[in-house]
């Protein structure tokens, strides 16, 4: 590993994501070029349908590539198989089933499978790196409590810790605000950015919140009319890349705020 790429969690090159059905090939977006690196908050950006999902189910190895390669920790995406990838790639999908008749620390706990033996028993490391998660999202208190009596904003903070549990280089969320008010979308995504720098982990994620996202990240990854514009926020802010985002009639980019402002 060469001394400039050896914190490079992330690499995609020339990648073209999409979906096979028999020989036809539906591109959603195409030449997608990132890199991120240890550390660092990135989110994901593009108005529905412009393939954000579809990007994440890719890059967690769900979904297969159409074109380009991925790189994780530069081992190459395609050649990697699923248990490796577990220790590697973290997915929080807030959509996902989960039994939320779980506790709290057992939800948590189901972040170590990857590494515990077949019947999911933990040993003394297992359990460390549960509570460190649990400690680090700052949800002890309600640790012991089932998960159905959990607010939408608590079951994310313990889906986030499972993500942290299973310790991997990068960890991938899909809509990590969803169903939560602005003091808990900005919560959420300020705990993220703190989890980033106190970790070291690669954190990425799919976002509808762009002015949030403008402030709090790293880098952003636009997808626009089938194209990926990857860049630091004031970067893509001075290249106007903002601007024709969604329709003008009713939504303009203030560079002057750097947000968008309704009409
Ligand atoms: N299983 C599928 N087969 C074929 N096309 C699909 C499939 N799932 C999604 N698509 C299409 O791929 C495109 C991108 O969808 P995707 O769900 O990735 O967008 P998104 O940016 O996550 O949208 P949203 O913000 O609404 O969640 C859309 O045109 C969608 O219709």
């Amino acid at each position: 590993m060469s001394a400039e790429n050896s914190n490079i969690v992330l690499k995609t090159d020339e990648l073209s994501i999409g979906y096979r059905k028999r020989n036809d090939i539906q591109v959603v977006v195409s030449g997608i070029d990132m890199e991120i690196k240890e550390g660092e908050l990135v989110a994901v950006i593009g108005i529905n349908g412009a393939g954000k999902s579809t990007l994440l189910r890719t890059l967690s190895g769900i979904q297969q590539i159409i074109k380009g390669q991925v790189f994780i920790s530069e081992k190459n995406l395609a050649k990697t198989d699923v248990s490796e990838l577990s220790k590697n790639i973290s997915l929080v999908l807030t959509e996902q089933l989960i039994s939320k008749n779980l506790s709290v620390m057992e939800l948590v706990a189901l972040g170590r499978q990857p590494y515990t033996n077949w019947i999911g028993k933990l040993n003394k490391n297992d359990l460390k790196k549960v509570m460190h998660a649990i400690k680090l999202v700052n949800i002890e208190d309600i640790k012991s409590k089932k998960c159905h009596e959990l607010s939408d904003g608590q079951f994310q903070k313990v889906l986030i810790a499972r993500a942290l549990a299973q310790d991997t280089s990068l960890i991938i969320l899909d809509e990590p605000t969803t169903h939560l008010d602005l003091y808990h979308k900005a919560y959420v995504l300020k705990l993220l950015q703190q989890l980033s720098r106190e970790t070291n982990k690669a954190i990425l994620f799919a976002s509808h919140e762009i002015n949030l996202a403008l402030q709090l990240c790293d880098k952003l990854l636009i997808l626009k009319d089938k194209k990926a514009l990857y860049g630091k926020p004031l970067d893509l802010i001075n290249s106007e890349t903002f601007n024709d985002l969604f329709p003008s009639h009713l939504i303009h980019f203030d560079k002057e705020s750097s947000s968008f402002k309704i009409k």
